[in-house]
């Protein structure tokens, strides 16, 4: 697995202070954007945030991302911790194919039956690099800011102990909600 990883720099946002360090790997650049107190916190807050460029940066209506992940800095500014930016855009089918599957939603297939038809499991993330994130940070024990019971999991086998759950629940709309309820109802998400 090969990594290359920057120094750390400032981070000035409307969100607070932050501390931030980039790694790539394969081709995916991520970025661990910690508070300013980071090295002396004993148990940090932890956001795995996956990419969402609809979302994160264009406020789609169709997910709750954006609104997640400005909960999330918010929280992570004022608490401290860590927010991982996993850039594993579409649950890491990647933007090209989540537009495609986008397209087929607007057809009627819910958010796992698109990514089925184009040849996909419904999520293909994986989280090698979060595992070298924590290892590189020095972190052992965390409190997690999610829904998603996999992502517990996943954290869970690479000797991260999540000693609480912090839910990432934002506002349902017209266009999120039926994308939501598939989350909740067939993805297992704490919703
Ligand atoms: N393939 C695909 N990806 C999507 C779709 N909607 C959102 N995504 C991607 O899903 C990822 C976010 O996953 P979510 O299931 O919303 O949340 P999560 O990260 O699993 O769980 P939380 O920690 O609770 O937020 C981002 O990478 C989005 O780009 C979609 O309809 N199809
Ligand atoms: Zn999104």
């Amino acid at each position: 697995m090969n990594i290359i990883q920057s120094n750390i720099a400032n981070l000035p946002t409307k969100h607070g202070n932050f501390k931030i360090k980039a790694y790539t790997q394969d081709n995916q650049e991520h970025l661990a954007i910690m508070s300013e107190d980071f090295e002396n916190i004993q148990i940090p807050y932890v956001r795995v945030h996956s990419e969402c460029l609809t979302g994160d940066a264009l406020g789609s209506l169709k997910c709750d991302c954006q609104n997640q992940l400005n909960l999330s800095l918010d929280f992570i500014a004022k608490e401290g911790g860590l927010v991982i930016y996993h850039r594993q855009e579409g649950r890491n089918i990647g933007l090209l194919n989540k537009v495609n599957a986008y397209c087929l939603q607007d057809k009627g297939r819910n958010t796992i039956e698109a990514n089925l038809e184009l040849g996909f499991k419904e999520d293909e993330r994986n989280y090698k690099i979060v595992k070298h994130i924590f290892n590189d940070l020095n972190i052992k024990k965390i409190k997690l800011i999610t829904n998603n019971p996999h992502k517990i999991d996943y954290i869970n086998s690479i000797g991260v102990e999540i000693v609480e759950r912090i839910p990432a629940v934002t506002e349902v709309n017209e266009h999120n909600i039926d994308y939501l309820n598939t989350k909740k109802d067939q993805m297992g998400h704490m919703l």
